[in-house]
């Protein structure tokens, strides 16, 4: 069978050929069968008709048929079709050739050979070439044709293929606009991601191209495009009051004309754009880059992402946040450890018997001395414990298990697996998102820098090729994405049976109901050590007692760390929620990053295509401004980081896949446009700001009817680290049902482990309650109770790697 990736070339033009379900010229699921032109038939696929005869019959089954009539427009068979005995005509379930029009589904022939109309309004479920005489562009799924030749109204376009030659525009997409109509012969549609072509000399080698996985039209409409019905302009339409969001994305907040979604959805694609860099204004032949980009149409069949190697400069190996003010005031934090036997803490780097190296390394990163959650965790890990820790965000969590793990690996003495067939590394990290896999691969390197310990990165969106490359080349420590980690382990080529580590960086996350199956599968699949026969950190800022419960499985007589309260934000952010109508939350976004000016400022959105409607409206008022999030390809998800962190636009809009972990130096802001569903969630967020005792500000808008969930567990949180609680906000609390993550008054704190008779092993004295920590232990509850089992619920909203 041909690659779906195929260019496509039209048959000779002697023989009936015919599409099927795919395309024309051979043979294949996706591809027409050609055929004798004596062999009139049918089938799926297959089809074919006389050649050079005109009226006879065809009755195609699921395919195309063609008649040739001197050289010019013949129509197809389709499904079920059957032609007459003009030219010009057929119709398809699959595609027609040489200059006819395309087939339909279902369309209906007139005797006209020069018109036709609409059956089942529509022509070419898939594709239509064209000859030299044709008129018009592919059509689409319910496209309907007028009786001047031009193309009429598509649900979509052509489902798969985009036909070209020299005026014509382009396939059709999958979804044009629902009534639509083109006026004029050279408006082009989407195209699921074909291409046809006449000539198949030249760049047969063209990944898929065409329109947008929906394509449509410029102008005009035979039906109402308010409600989608004939018989009525739109402007008569009784249904008006039906839609009262864009009528092209269907979202409130803005009209059709500024649609960020237009080119998806409503038309236009299949002026394609030069395939090489995506950009318009010149074909790839001549694209000033040489660079081959992905294709953005298909995600599926996009060119492979190799992302860029990690620099070996050391100075940008080595930068990161400079500690703000209150990074000495960590030290007040309260702290506990409970469990049996734990270590003493270490008040300094240097007594924390770390590898040589790595302390090197550690002083180069500027670290002079070690956080509470490095100062209780690095110990308890080189003496062998188990650790579940829970400290707030931007403390210094990833130092707190890289350091005493590579220092563990490095002084059992490390294999050369330099090109061994199967890699067996010492230690396996996982993490939610690609990019803070990444970014945990980045500060291992750092601080194994000068050794020859090896870490390894493999997560989603990126060329499997090229991180089996990597894996070869000798993995000590791998880093991943839980449906990454299972590819690669899949392959055969890495075994877990060497673990000696085993930890889990955003614990809550990695165990809920969203990627707990993938790590079970990952731990307990592929030869992993049991638990008393490895080590197992987990790490978070927050832990729900549901998740607390579903970890316990994996560990082994553990201790739990908490640094401050389980859950609680990051006390060096001060938060403030303002409610905001949904329709005013744009403009008040506005107004907010103006008072902002050019700090770095980090957005948060629920829905995938509310982060990109916003960073398109905001670019477009003069604030510069890019977006990231489960849609985009990893390529253009890390363009939008380094232009972030770089400040060359800084505004991110971003969905959770930001939320957790991700290390931005000087973020200012962080705005919850729409708040989240968990206030586990919610902690995360706003800690993308207030790193390593910096100060940062998060600001949340709060509309009622859509966030009432969170309210109680919002003003426990903004009590708890002594914030301001809006009396609007404490007396929608009293009212409302909370289903975002909150236990009831009563739980103190120090009774964050859910294990019953757990001894108390250590409390930090240095805890002062004149230093914003005063909340503790005054019976306003924790957290912990959650609905923070998140798997998302689907639709628009994030799914994670
Ligand atoms: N001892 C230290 N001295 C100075 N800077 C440090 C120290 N430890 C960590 N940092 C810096 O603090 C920043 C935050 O650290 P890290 O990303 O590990 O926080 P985290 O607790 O894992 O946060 P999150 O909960 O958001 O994942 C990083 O830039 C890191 O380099």
């Amino acid at each position: 069978m041909a690659d779906w990736d195929d260019e496509i070339t039209n048959g000779g033009s002697s023989q009936g050929f015919s599409g099927g379900f795919g395309n024309s010229g051979l043979k294949g699921f996706g591809r027409g069968t050609l055929r004798q032109a004596s062999d009139p038939s049918s089938g799926f696929g297959g089809g074919g008709d006389a050649s050079g005869k005109r009226g006879y019959k065809i009755t195609n089954g699921f395919s195309n048929g063609r008649s040739e009539n001197e050289g010019k427009s013949s129509g197809l068979g389709g499904f079920r079709k059957q032609s007459d005995d003009q030219q010009n005509v057929g119709r398809g379930f699959g595609k027609s050739s040489f200059g006819g029009r395309g087939g339909g589904f279902g369309q209906k022939l007139d005797d006209d050979s020069a018109t036709s109309s609409g059956g089942f309004e529509g022509r070419g479920f898939q594709q239509k070439s064209e000859g030299s005489n044709s008129e018009s562009s592919g059509r689409g799924f319910g496209k309907k044709l007028n009786d001047s030749g031009v193309a009429g109204s598509g649900f979509g376009g052509g489902f798969a293929k985009r036909s070209e030659d020299s005026t014509s525009g382009g396939g059709g997409g999958f979804g044009g606009r629902f009534g639509k109509k083109s006026d004029d012969s050279i408006s082009g549609s989407g195209g699921f991601g074909r291409k046809s072509t006449n000539d198949d000399s030249s760049e047969s080698d063209r990944p898929p191209r065409g329109g947008g996985f929906g394509g449509g039209s410029k102008s005009g409409g035979s039906a109402c495009f308010k409600c989608g019905e004939d018989g009525h302009m739109s402007r008569e339409c009784p249904n008006s009051e039906k839609k009262s969001g864009c009528y092209k994305c269907g979202e409130d907040g803005h009209m059709a004309r500024e649609c960020p979604d237009s080119d998806k959805k409503g038309g236009g694609g299949g002026s394609g754009g030069c395939y090489k860099c995506g950009e318009s204004g010149h074909f790839a032949k001549e694209c000033p880059s040489t660079e081959r980009k992905g294709i953005t149409l298909d995600k599926g069949r996009e060119a492979p992402y190799v992302p860029p190697a990690p620099t070996d400069d050391e100075e940008e190996i080595f930068k990161s946040i400079t500690k703000g003010i209150n990074f000495d005031n960590f030290d007040k934090i309260p702290v506990e450890v409970t469990g049996q036997d734990a270590p003493s803490r270490i008040n300094s780097f240097d007594e924390a018997g770390l590898y040589d190296a790595f302390l090197k390394n550690v002083r180069k990163a500027g670290f002079e001395k070690p956080t509470p959650v490095q100062k209780f965790s690095i110990p308890i890990i080189m003496a062998g414990r188990d650790l579940m820790a829970c400290a707030q965000t931007g403390s210094g969590k990833t130092a707190a298990f890289l350091l005493p793990v590579l220092t563990g690996m490095m002084k059992s003495g490390l294999s050369s697996s330099q090109f061994s067939t199967v890699q067996e590394p010492q230690a396996l990290v996982v993490a939610p998102t690609r990019e803070l896999a990444l970014q945990i691969f980045m500060d291992a390197r750092k601080f194994a820098h000068g050794t020859m310990l090896r870490s390894v990165v493999v997560y989603g969106g990126t060329s499997v090729g090229y991180q089996m490359r990597q894996l070869e080349q000798g993995t000590h420590i791998l880093v991943g994405t839980p449906g990454r980690l299972l590819d690669v382990l899949g392959k055969q080529k890495v075994s877990l049976e060497k673990i000696k580590y085993l930890i889990l960086d955003e614990a809550d996350r990695m165990l809920d109901m969203g990627f707990g199956p993938e790590v079970r599968k990952i731990v307990e699949d592929f030869g992993m050590p049991p638990k008393n026969e490895r080590q197992t950190l987990m790490f978070s800022a927050t832990f729900p007692e549901e998740i607390q419960k579903l970890a316990a499985e994996f560990l082994n007589d553990y201790l739990f760390l908490s640094v401050g309260r389980t859950g609680g934000a990051n006390t060096d952010v001060s938060q403030m929620i303002c409610e905001v109508d949904r329709q005013q939350k744009r403009q008040k976004l506005c107004d907010i990053l103006t008072d902002i000016g050019s700090e770095k400022t980090l957005v948060f959105v629920e829905q995938k295509r509310n982060a990109d409607f916003l960073a398109s409206f905001l670019s477009e008022s003069g604030f510069p401004t890019t977006s990231i999030h489960g849609d985009r390809l990893q390529r253009e998800r890390e363009e939008a980081l380094k232009d972030f962190k770089t400040g060359r636009a800084p505004i991110l809009i971003a969905t959770s896949v930001a939320a957790r972990g991700l290390d931005i130096p000087a973020v200012k802001y962080v705005i919850n446009y729409d708040l989240p569903q968990t206030i586990e969630e919610y902690v995360h967020r706003i800690g993308r700001t207030g790193r390593c005792g910096n100060l940062g500000e998060a600001t949340s808008f709060y509309s009622h009817d859509t966030d009432s969930g969170i309210a109680k567990a919002l003003v426990r949180v903004l009590a708890d680290a002594n914030q301001d609680v809006p009396e609007w906000l404490e007396k929608y609390a009293k009212d409302s049902v909370s289903t975002a993550g909150y236990i009831p008054l009563g739980h103190k704190f120090g009774g964050k482990d859910i294990r019953k008779g757990i001894p108390k092993s250590e409390v930090n004295a240095g805890f002062d309650s004149s230093n914003g920590f005063g909340g503790f232990g005054g019976g306003l509850g924790s957290f912990g109770g959650s609905s923070g089992f998140s798997a998302n619920a689907g639709g628009d909203e994030e799914s994670w790697d």
